[in-house]
């Protein structure tokens, strides 16, 4: 098992705000969280990465305590991409996808050259490396801060270990082909043997990449289970609060939702605005 999460409880303010939940995570999968704002999803996934430290229970990465692995050996097994990353200074972009090997004193710089280039080729953005990070667009910004995280990882798997990615929301500023090219990558990350849990709000793109979806309601998981099964149960619309219509036009692997405004009067398909209509 890559990581385990066992029977953690997160307490913030004097009120817990995550937990029970356990979980484990193996080689070669791609998982998704999802659920309502609120409910969880950036405490859990930052417990997982060793930033939280529970109240109750504790995080195993391959084995070992995450909370007595020191952050160099945590940055060798685990990179994350947080919700938001804010960089004050005027840093190019090549810089910031370095900040990924700081503690890498064993990477001579052409390697650290390489690994930097790769990673903003793997992001469409070769030739953005002398641009200055505080200039681009949020979709381009959030493209290099996924570069810093492929760099900072290197393979997938490294003597015998699989790596973790970590992702939160990392497709919110982008747009639908930049969205579907992340979620290539995390595909490919996980095919190549390496784990990934990513965040998402947008359950289309999480049941049509994921092997497993995780739904957090209020601090536990309401369910757990392939995309498939996990739509067809109906979960989603208890835990959203929302009807829902779920299509399946490449069978149960790759379903497709779309929320069902048929009770509320005006859906999209009986604008009045549509010629058929006029
Ligand atoms: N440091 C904190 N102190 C008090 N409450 C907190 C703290 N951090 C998070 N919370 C609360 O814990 C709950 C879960 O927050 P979290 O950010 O994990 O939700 P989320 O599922 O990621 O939401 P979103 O979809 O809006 O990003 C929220 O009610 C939040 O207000």
């Amino acid at each position: 098992m890559v990581l385990a999460v066992e029977e953690i409880e997160i307490v913030a303010a004097g009120r817990r705000i995550l937990g029970p939940v356990s979980l484990e995570l193996g080689a070669g999968s791609l998982t998704t969280i999802v659920g309502p704002n609120g409910a969880g999803k950036s405490t859990l996934v930052r417990a997982m990465s060793g930033e939280l430290r529970p109240a109750r229970g504790r995080v195993r990465l391959h084995g070992r305590d995450i909370a007595g692995l020191a952050p160099a050996q945590l940055a060798t097994r685990r990179a994350v991409l947080p919700q938001a990353s804010t960089i004050a200074f005027p840093f190019t972009v090549n810089e910031v996808v370095a900040l990924a090997l700081g503690q890498r004193f064993d990477l001579d710089a052409a390697v650290r050259q390489r690994r930097v280039g790769k990673a903003l080729a793997a992001v469409d953005l070769s030739g953005f490396g002398d641009r200055l990070y505080q200039r681009l667009s949020g979709g381009e910004q959030q493209r290099v801060q996924l570069a810093r995280v492929l760099c900072q990882s290197g393979e997938p798997v490294e003597d015998a270990e699989a790596k973790l990615l970590i992702l939160d929301e990392p497709t919110s500023s982008l747009d639908i082909r930049h969205q579907v090219g992340v979620l290539t990558i995390a595909r490919r990350f996980v095919e190549a043997g390496g784990v990934v849990v990513a965040v998402l709000h947008d359950l289309n793109l999480a049941a049509a990449f994921s092997d497993r979806m995780i739904v957090l309601e209020a601090g536990t998981i309401a369910a757990d289970d392939a995309p498939g099964p996990l739509l067809a149960s109906g979960v989603l619309s208890k835990v959203f609060g929302i009807d829902m219509t779920i299509l399946h036009p490449g069978g149960w692997s790759r379903p497709a939702i779309l929320p069902d405004f048929s009770d509320h009067g005006d859906t999209p398909r009986k604008s009045r605005h549509l010629p058929s209509e006029a």
